[in-house]
């Protein structure tokens, strides 16, 4: 029986997601809030982690590890790199990486460190079901490399780093922290994001104008996936 996790950071993320269910059990644990729910058969497990990649890390290892669920789809926003991503646009991960995680003074590449990996491959599996779903819906859906940081990238500069050590095309503050999570405890995961802005200097302002449109975006696939599985 499979025990859904589904995350997100910010509560804007996730609001969209809770407003499809009803009989919802909050669960307070670790300085956050964890709701559950049945749809479909399903047990599903929802929360949003709070902003970056350590709250990420606490709340994707909790739904494992605590709340025993066995799959996590991810479900938010993301700063869009490759020019073909526009605002409002899905982009679906094939691996992470994480571009502020730098020991280039030992040699190492950027996002390495002993005993990791540079990047972290979501399952291909709910990737397939995802691609269905896009087509059955007649969506667009783009497949890429997402970079993660904890850092809110507002720059051309930074923007023009992460695109050309990592090859990334979008970019965000938690999917490689919950890749990492996920690979190392063996649980299938899936991340999901929607374009809020374009992490140049204009980014804050669209953020603040399209986060919660982008993140309905997300929210809207992500249902349709669930509902598949
Ligand atoms: N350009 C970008 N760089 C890095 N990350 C992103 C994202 C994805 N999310 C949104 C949010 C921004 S920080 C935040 C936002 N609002 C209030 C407080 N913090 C953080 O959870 C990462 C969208 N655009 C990004």
């Amino acid at each position: 029986m499979t025990k859904l996790a589904i995350m997100g950071a910010m509560e804007e993320e996730i609001e969209p997601l809770l407003s499809y269910f009803d009989n919802i059990k909050i669960t307070n644990y670790a300085d956050n809030k964890y709701y559950e729910v049945n749809y479909n058969g399903l047990e599903i497990v929802i929360a949003y982690s709070k902003i970056g990649k350590v709250f990420a890390s606490l709340t994707a290892s909790t739904m494992i590890q605590k709340f025993g669920c066995d799959t996590l789809l991810f479900s938010g926003v993301a700063g869009g790199i490759n020019p073909s991503l526009k605002i409002g646009d899905l982009i679906i991960a094939d691996k992470l990486c994480q571009h502020d995680l730098d020991i280039t003074a030992f040699g190492h590449p950027n996002g390495y460190v002993p005993g990791g990996k540079i990047f972290v491959e979501t399952s291909n599996e709910l990737r397939e079901v995802a691609k269905k779903v896009a087509q059955e819906n007649k969506l667009d859906v783009f497949e890429g490399i997402i970079a993660t940081g904890d850092q809110f990238v507002h720059s051309k500069e930074r923007k023009e780093f992460v695109q050309e050590k990592f090859n990334a095309d979008a970019l965000e503050m938690e999917g490689a922290s919950v890749a990492v999570i996920c690979d190392s405890l063996n649980i299938p995961f899936f991340i999901l994001r929607a374009i809020s802005d374009v992490a140049d200097m204009d980014a804050g302002f669209d953020f603040d104008e399209f986060l919660k449109s982008s993140a309905k975006n997300s929210a809207n696939f992500l249902i349709k996936i669930v509902e598949q599985l």
